[in-house]
């Protein structure tokens, strides 16, 4: 929660981490976005971020080690049937979800597969579900279950911090914030993982020497940020 909000402010959105069964029907109508996160998921958590998901608004799932437990499994495909905009999840998740069955090798909330390893799932759950998956690692994929759209900014070592694939899906939800069309949210969802991406890269030029001076100049280079550093940079391709 610390990363994905400071991650949000420092990009201009206005975060706001409601877990709260009692406040989420009168909040959430008010977010111009939604992110469900389901990384410390309890029994009591659950209703909230069905009422979350449920409120109208547009929504990301973040389906955190969806494949580590039968709860967390049967939570993400309840919240699946919700209707999300879009699905973030490391390759590990999106394989998990897509065949409906817990992983294989313990995974916990890191990947043990490449991004590529889940390309045909991810686009096989988007037809299934409607929603736009991305699937993150070294190259973000991003498809709607026809077209698939690359990213290659980012480093290595944002692994090694906690938590940000959990800020790239908030970061997401905030770039959905301001999507006018549906058609939009494929190419939204790679502006989002491009410009979190590029600014890991960016922190690391900036003299980050490991995960923990990395995460706060990844939070600082999200904050200085201008246009043309993003349109010089970003690496995102049309696969197919
Ligand atoms: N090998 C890599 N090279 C470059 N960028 C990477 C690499 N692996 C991950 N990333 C980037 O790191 C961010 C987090 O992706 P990752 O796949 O690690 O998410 P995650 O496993 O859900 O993370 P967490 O659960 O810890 O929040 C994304 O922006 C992704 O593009
Ligand atoms: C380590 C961890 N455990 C639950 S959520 C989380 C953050 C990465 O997804
Ligand atoms: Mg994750």
């Amino acid at each position: 929660m610390d990363v994905a909000a400071n991650a949000l402010l420092a990009a201009g959105a206005s975060p706001a981490m409601v877990h709260s069964l009692r406040e989420v029907p009168e909040f959430t109508p008010r977010c111009d976005a939604v992110c469900v996160n389901v990384g410390t998921l309890s029994e009591g958590w659950l209703p909230s971020m069905r009422a979350a998901a449920s409120a109208g608004r547009p929504w990301v799932l973040d389906p955190v080690a969806a494949g580590a437990s039968e709860f967390r499994m049967e939570a993400c495909l309840s919240l699946l049937a919700l209707r999300p905009a879009v699905v973030r999840g490391n390759a590990s998740e999106i394989l998990a979800l897509a065949s409906r069955s817990l992983a294989a090798a313990a995974s916990g909330a890191d990947s043990t597969h490449d991004s590529g390893d889940a390309l045909q799932d991810a686009k096989a759950l988007a037809r299934s579900t409607g929603a736009v998956i991305a699937v993150s690692g070294a190259v973000d994929y991003v498809t709607d279950g026809e077209r698939v759209v690359g990213v290659s900014n980012g480093v290595a070592m944002m692994q090694k911090i906690t938590a940000t694939g959990c800020a790239a899906t908030a970061l997401i939800a905030a770039f959905l914030a301001v999507v006018e069309e549906p058609s939009d949210v494929m190419a939204v969802a790679a502006c989002a993982l491009a410009v979190f991406g590029l600014a890991g890269e960016i922190g690391m030029e900036s003299g980050a020497k490991g995960p923990a001076s990395l995460r706060m100049h990844l939070i600082d280079a999200l904050y200085c940020l201008d246009e043309q550093t993003v349109t010089s940079r970003v690496k995102i391709s049309l696969h197919s």
